[in-house]
């Protein structure tokens, strides 16, 4: 039984390895649907959308400590009402299970901001 992507943690990537292929990174993406696969392959890419700067805000930090504790750390890019996150493994120039796995729990991260406030406007 193959483990789901969100019960798994990143692994040390040392390079030297190949990154996915076009077709391995399309099939890891149907699981995290909302993420954009550029043409270059070579990356994923999400834009996520919030009501003012201070809960972008807070969604990045979110993100950061994910990050840390997977080792595994993307480029986001972010303003008032919006969090652009950009994953790729940089030692192999190219995608990686990491990235996925990294995906899937920024989802569910981005999935919680919402649903708190959603019970904070109740
Ligand atoms: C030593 C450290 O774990 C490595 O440099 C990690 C850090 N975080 C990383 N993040 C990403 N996106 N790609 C990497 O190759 C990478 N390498």
């Amino acid at each position: 039984m193959t483990t789901a992507l969100a019960d798994k943690t990143c692994t040390p990537c040392r390079g030297g390895i190949p990154p996915l292929e076009r077709e391995e990174a399309e099939a890891l993406r149907a699981n995290c649907k909302d993420w954009e696969l550029p043409d270059d392959g070579h990356r994923i890419e999400r834009k996520f959308h919030f009501t003012n700067f201070r809960e972008a805000l807070n969604f990045v930090e979110g993100v950061g400590e994910l990050a840390e504790a997977e080792r595994h750390h993307p480029e986001i890019c972010f303003g008032w009402g919006y969090a652009k996150v950009s994953l790729q493994t940089k030692k192999i120039k190219g995608l990686h299970e990491n990235d996925f796995i990294m995906a899937v729990k920024i989802d569910r991260l981005f999935d919680s901001t919402r649903a708190s406030v959603a019970d904070r406007n109740k």
